[in-house]
């Protein structure tokens, strides 16, 4: 696909700087409200039932995230769900460690019940939440993308909703058609919560092109990981987070289109899957 299209689209996110309202895990909080400032959107981390409601007003988009659940935390969740749907606004899941514990699946299933706009998760994870069989071993992933693929599109028909399965090519479904990310670097696994801010990256996207879910979440991914392959300094994940975080503030449309850069880079790339 020509990368204009994710281009414009990441430039109709700065212009907009939706407020992307962030229900998530500890460990990700500094680094997803980061990665949505520094790629134009406006993250708040608020949990508390007692205002969820009343952010859903206020925000563009809704990221629910249950890296570290407690029960406390369940009543949130479900209330900002259901008020992002009353509002009319799209809201996305991060199903963190689906299948690795039945308390986190069934607050997850429960989430699922709500009818999020779009779930990404890694290759185990979507297994989980489509009721594959699947050995979870925490947050990071026990299986590849091509085992998850099948159970992504049939989840996607079954809910009606976008689904995304990172890793080394991402692949995003609404169970017809599967476009493919092939943006990102290796080194982005041993960085924690990249994938929990890619995700709320995504609602920023989705918000601003609420008709083409499936699209928004695609350029998400690939400006994230274009981000990534340019910001990598070639040290460490250390030295990546800080890198991939600049070059979500500064990348040119020269770096996005693959041209003028010193590597191999293809720029933002994105492809539809043949049926
Ligand atoms: N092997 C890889 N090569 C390139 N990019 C990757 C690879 N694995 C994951 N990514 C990228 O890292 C980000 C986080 O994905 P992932 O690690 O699958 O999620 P999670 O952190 O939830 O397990 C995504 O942008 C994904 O495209
Ligand atoms: C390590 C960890 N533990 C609970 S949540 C979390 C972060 C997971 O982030 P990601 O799924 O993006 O790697
Ligand atoms: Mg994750």
């Amino acid at each position: 696909m020509d990368p204009t299209r994710a281009w414009e689209l990441w430039q109709k996110v700065r212009h907009q700087k939706p407020l992307v309202q962030c229900i998530t895990n500890f460990v990700s909080m500094d680094i997803m409200a980061n990665t949505l400032l520094a790629a134009g959107a406006s993250p708040a981390m608020a949990h508390s039932a007692q205002e969820v409601e009343d952010f859903s007003k206020l925000a563009s988009a809704l990221l629910v995230n249950v890296g570290t659940l407690t029960p406390d935390w369940t009543d949130g969740m479900q209330l900002a769900a259901k008020a992002a749907k009353q509002n009319g606004k799209p809201w996305v899941l991060d199903p963190v460690g689906a299948g690795a514990t039945p308390f986190r699946t069934k607050v997850i299933m429960d989430l699922v019940k709500l009818q999020p706009t779009m779930i990404r998760g890694n290759a185990s994870e979507i297994m989980a939440v489509a009721g594959a069989a699947v050995q979870t071993r925490g947050v990071d992933t026990s299986a590849e993308v091509s085992d998850a693929l099948q159970h992504a599109q049939q989840l996607a028909r079954d809910l009606g909703c976008i689904v995304a399965v990172s890793g080394a090519v991402d692949k995003v479904t609404d169970g017809k058609r599967t476009l493919s990310v092939r943006n990102g670097v290796e080194m982005l696994t041993y960085i924690t919560a990249a994938g929990c801010s890619v995700t709320a990256l995504a609602a920023a996207f989705i918000s601003a092109e609420p008709e083409d879910p499936l699209f928004a979440t695609a350029a998400a991914l690939s400006i994230f990981g274009l981000s990534a392959e340019l910001g990598a300094l070639g040290s460490g994940p250390g030295s990546l987070r800080v890198g991939m975080m600049d070059k979500l503030f500064n990348m040119t449309w020269h770096e996005a289109a693959g041209q003028g850069t010193t590597w191999q880079s293809q720029g933002l790339h994105i492809t539809e899957d043949a049926l």
